[in-house]
Formats: C-alpha cells, sequence, structure tokens
C-alpha cells in the first residue's frame, strides 16, 4: 500500500482549536490546500472578514492568517464540499461534558463527533484519512470506524487517526509553531501504518521527526486526557498547599520555587492561583476521566481524579470566603470591582473561568460588582452570568453587576478590587489613582499573584495575597 500524499486538507470546526491548528498548516505547508468548515455562519463571517476581526483572540494569529487566507487557507460553511474535497479531515469539534442523560455532568458529549463522522461517511465517494483532533474518551475512534464502515459508499476506505491538539490558549501559536511533541496514535495494521505516516509528512514541515510520536490509537487518546489531568492535579496540588500557607505563615511561592527546584518535579505549573484553574479543558477533561474509569469499574481511580476538580472548587470558595470575611463579614451593598473576566490571559474566552463562579458568589452575597476584562465581549459576560445563576432574572443581574469599559472605570468607588484575570495591563494601572478614587479601606484581592503587593500597600491599600497569610503574620524574626 502506497501512502496518501495530503494535498487538500478539510477541517470541520472552525473553532480555537481547528481554527489556528489549520491556519499554521496552511502556513507551514504552501503546498497543501486547507479548508475549515464549520455549520456556525458568524464565526465563518468572523474569520473571512475583511478587517480580520476573527472570533477569537490569540497572539499572532491574524499574521497566520494575512499570509495564508485566500491563498491555500479558505474557510467555509459548505462542510460537504470541504469533505468531498479532501484527502485528510480533521474533526475538531467541540466535545462538552454532557448536561443530561446517561453520564450527565461526568461523561464527554460526543453528539457533535458522532454528527460529523456521519457527515464523512454520507458525502464521501473517495478514501480518506479521518484525524481525530478533538479530545474524547478512549477508545472513540472505534465508534468513528464502525460509523464510517457501515456507511461508506463502496470503494471508500476510511482510516482513522488520533492526533490530539496541546495548544494553550494565550500561547496557540507558539505552540503549535514550536510544539513540545506532536502525538499520532493509528492502528497497528499495515493501512493504519501507512495513514500515520501520511500525517507525520504534513508535520514534518517543520516539527523534527523526534517531536513526533507515533503510537497506538487508544494510549494516543488516552494520552491527552492524561495530559490535561496531571497538569491540573499539579495545580490543584500547589493550591491545596496554600491554604497550609496562609494557615502556617508559610509562603506558597518560596514553598513553589524549592519544589520546582527538583529537576524531578520542574517549576513548571507551579503557579498558585486563588481562583483555580479554568478554560474549556481541564475540569470537562478530568471529568471524563472519571467517568471513564467509573465505567471501567475503577471507583478508586475515579475518585482520584475527582479530587482535583473538589480541591479547585474549593480554592475558588476559600478565596471568596477569604473577601468576605476581609471585608467585615459582609459584602452586601458594597462594590467589588472585578478585573479581568477571561479565564487566563490573551485570551477572550471565558469558559469555566473562575471569574464566573467569583462573581456568582458575590452575587449571592448581593454585593454590586464592577466588570473589566480587555477582551471579552460584554455580550458574553451576560450570558455567562446568566447561564451560572439561571434563577436570577436578567434585571436582578444587571440591577447587581455592571460591566465597564476601562479598569479604572470599574474600580471607581469600589470597596475592593479583585485580580480575576493576570491581564498585563492591571500589573501597569496608575494604582495611586485607583486609591484616590475608592472608598476607605481599599482593599485589593490579587487573585493571580500579579501586583507588587509592597508598592500597593505602600500607597496604602490593604492587599491580600493567596498563598500568604493575613498581613501582619508575616515572619518578622
Ligand atoms: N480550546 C482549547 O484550547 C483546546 C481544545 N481541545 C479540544 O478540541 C476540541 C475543540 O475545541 P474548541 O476548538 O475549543 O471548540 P469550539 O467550540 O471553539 O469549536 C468547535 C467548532 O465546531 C463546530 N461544529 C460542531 N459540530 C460541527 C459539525 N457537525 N460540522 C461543522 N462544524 C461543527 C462548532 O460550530 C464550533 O465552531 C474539543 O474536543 C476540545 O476538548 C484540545 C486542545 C486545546
Ligand atoms: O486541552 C486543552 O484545552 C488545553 O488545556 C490547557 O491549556 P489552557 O486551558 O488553554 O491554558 P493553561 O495555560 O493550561 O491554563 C489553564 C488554567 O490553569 C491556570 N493555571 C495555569 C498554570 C498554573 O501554574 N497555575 C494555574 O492556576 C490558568 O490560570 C488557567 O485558568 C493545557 O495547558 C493545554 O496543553 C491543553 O491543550
Amino acid at each position: 500500500m502506497s501512502d496518501v500524499n495530503v494535498t487538500k486538507i478539510c477541517c470541520i470546526g472552525a473553532g480555537y482549536v481547528g481554527g489556528p491548528t489549520c491556519a499554521v498548516i496552511a502556513l507551514k505547508c504552501p503546498h497543501i490546500k486547507v479548508t475549515i468548515v464549520d455549520l456556525n455562519q458568524a464565526r465563518v463571517d468572523a474569520w473571512n472578514s475583511s478587517d480580520y476581526n476573527l472570533p477569537i483572540y490569540e497572539p499572532g494569529l491574524e499574521q497566520v492568517v494575512r499570509e495564508t487566507r485566500g491563498r491555500n487557507l479558505f474557510f467555509s460553511t459548505d462542510v460537504d464540499r470541504g469533505i468531498q474535497e479532501a484527502d485528510l479531515i480533521f474533526v475538531s469539534v467541540n466535545t462538552p461534558t454532557k448536561k443530561t442523560g446517561v453520564g450527565a455532568g461526568f461523561a464527554a458529549d460526543l453528539n457533535f463527533v458522532e454528527k460529523a463522522t456521519r457527515r464523512i461517511a454520507q458525502i464521501a465517494t473517495s478514501s480518506k484519512i479521518v484525524v481525530e483532533k478533538s479530545t474524547v474518551p478512549c477508545r472513540t475512534a472505534e465508534s468513528m470506524r464502525t460509523i464510517l464502515e457501515a456507511n461508506s459508499k463502496p470503494g471508500c476506505h476510511f482510516d482513522i487517526l488520533s492526533n490530539p491538539e496541546f495548544l494553550a490558549e494565550g500561547t496557540a501559536i507558539a505552540d503549535l509553531l514550536n510544539p513540545d511533541r506532536v502525538l499520532i496514535g493509528s492502528l497497528q495494521t499495515k493501512a493504519g501504518k501507512s495513514a500515520c505516516r501520511s500525517l507525520c509528512e504534513v508535520y514534518a514541515n517543520w516539527v523534527g521527526l523526534d517531536h513526533i510520536l507515533t503510537v497506538g490509537l487508544w494510549s494516543s487518546e488516552l494520552s491527552k486526557l492524561a495530559a490535561n489531568a496531571m497538569l491540573a492535579q499539579r495545580i490543584s496540588s500547589i493550591n491545596a498547599l496554600s491554604a497550609i500557607c496562609e494557615a502556617t505563615g508559610a509562603n506558597i511561592d518560596e514553598v513553589a520555587h524549592a519544589v520546582g527546584k527538583d529537576t524531578r518535579i520542574g517549576p513548571k505549573f507551579l503557579k498558585v492561583r486563588s481562583v483555580g484553574f479554568g478554560g474549556s479543558c481541564f475540569q470537562k477533561d478530568i471529568l471524563n476521566l472519571v467517568y471513564l474509569s467509573e465505567s471501567l469499574h475503577l471507583p478508586e481511580v475515579a475518585a482520584y481524579w475527582r479530587q482535583v476538580v473538589e480541591m479547585n472548587e474549593y480554592q475558588k470558595r476559600r478565596f471568596t470566603r477569604r473577601v468576605v470575611d476581609t471585608l467585615f463579614k459582609t459584602i452586601t451593598g458594597k462594590k467589588i470591582a472585578v478585573l479581568g473576566f477571561a479565564f487566563k490571559a490573551d485570551t477572550g474566552d471565558t469558559r469555566e473561568s473562575a471569574a464566573i463562579t467569583l462573581v456568582k458568589h458575590f452575587m449571592e452575597e448581593k454585593a454590586l460588582i464592577s466588570i473589566y476584562d480587555p477582551q471579552v465581549e460584554h455580550e458574553q459576560i451576560w450570558m455567562d452570568l446568566q447561564e451560572a445563576a439561571p434563577d436570577y432574572a436578567p434585571q436582578q443581574i444587571k440591577k447587581q453587576v455592571q460591566i465597564c469599559p476601562s479598569a479604572i472605570d470599574a474600580c471607581h468607588e469600589a470597596e475592593a478590587v479583585v485580580i480575576a484575570t493576570e491581564w498585563k495591563e492591571f500589573r501597569k494601572l496608575d494604582w495611586q489613582a485607583v486609591y484616590d478614587n475608592m472608598s476607605k479601606p481599599a482593599f485589593v484581592f490579587d487573585g493571580r499573584l500579579l501586583v507588587d503587593a509592597d508598592k500597593l500597600t505602600k500607597i496604602g491599600f490593604k492587599v491580600e495575597v493567596i498563598g500568604r497569610g493575613a498581613p501582619g503574620t508575616e515572619m518578622t524574626i
């Protein structure tokens, strides 16, 4: 069997993964025509917009799209044509946590993957390599193969590969240009290995072969869940230790630094965030792993991973509690400025953002909340809050919450500032001006260890830093 020389790629799903990933493939493989298709007309229109007002904010992305769009990169809602033309199809659709039915709250909703797979089977009139890019439970490729084989036209052969994506939002382009590894899983058959080589060749246009790992299909699928679970586990571990620091007077920064110096542990992903981890994937993928473990009758394994998510929820509750306790045990009617709403800096994405939970908690305490984020659309903030607090009427939410055009506006006459996202502009804020316009005493709760606490204290702020005891309890020997 000769390997397919890939000249036309279709990516189903023009989201945070499909868009940047395939834009970079187009950039690095000018000989390949890459078409990204999506059912969402507004999203495709934004990708095609003449002023490059792209649907997602990602540093460096606009430049890549400017260079490739119309050359060998195309965005379209014509899913069928995209499928028909391609030699290789990435399935990069969303796989959110199921909200209802069997496995609700834990299992991945594979409906979008299944629909895309069925469409491929229905439309394709020639053989294709189908690549699972979405994060999916272990053995999903088998279901895809069954669907494709049961519905394929005579003469059409489908090879399924797993090629999970490891990019992080905010650094997507850098991660894609210089990945730690590209992982490709295939069946260990002649056809499977041949398909794997075809995809390797695409990546080999810019990724060294020593960074392209080829493994079995199930290992590849599980490695993606495992990587996210282990990254999140490190964050929950350091967050758990931050609670001990606060109770003992130890300093979590010093502890994390000392621990991370051990080369077996390493320094990355040990940054304590009082607001806990957010993002569309960590929680979803761990819950997915929990569900998988339970389905495999491994309750101890399920309980182990579940605890990572529980610790994260505890961290968010603990932070709200600290705000309330510090503000003299009540925030009713008090104005709290929340700086940042995205789940991390350099993205406009709010999925599972810890800021949503914090604002919800503040609403329950009857505070008045003013929010500012440099990238998140206002409409998105209202939608997120309504979804998080379905019992609140929209007017009630708008009575308690306002969205401001700048950080300075949000902080005006506030009693406390809560930094919920580590946007650089918050570090550079004119904190003296913020202080002058706030109610006194003026509190800053740095949920991201972003600002210079000593400098702010000198201005007059009362600064609360996670992982350190309250001011005055530091070691003074
Ligand atoms: N967001 C991230 O940073 C990362 C996400 N992942 C995984 O990648 C997958 C995609 O995630 P995102 O890009 O964030 O999701 P997303 O929600 O931003 O994009 C998915 C897109 O697929 C489209 N879609 C759904 N069904 C379709 C169909 N049948 N035909 C055509 N288009 C369809 C949707 O309209 C949507 O625009 C998920 O499985 C996620 O777990 C993996 C690594 C990083
Ligand atoms: O599957 C995915 O979706 C992706 O999930 C994460 O990427 P992402 O969620 O975009 O961003 P991260 O940088 O991992 O941050 C996730 C959350 O953890 C928090 N975090 C991160 C690092 C840290 O030390 N402490 C910490 O609290 C961040 O503030 C953020 O809320 C992984 O890092 C990616 O490898 C993976 O591809």
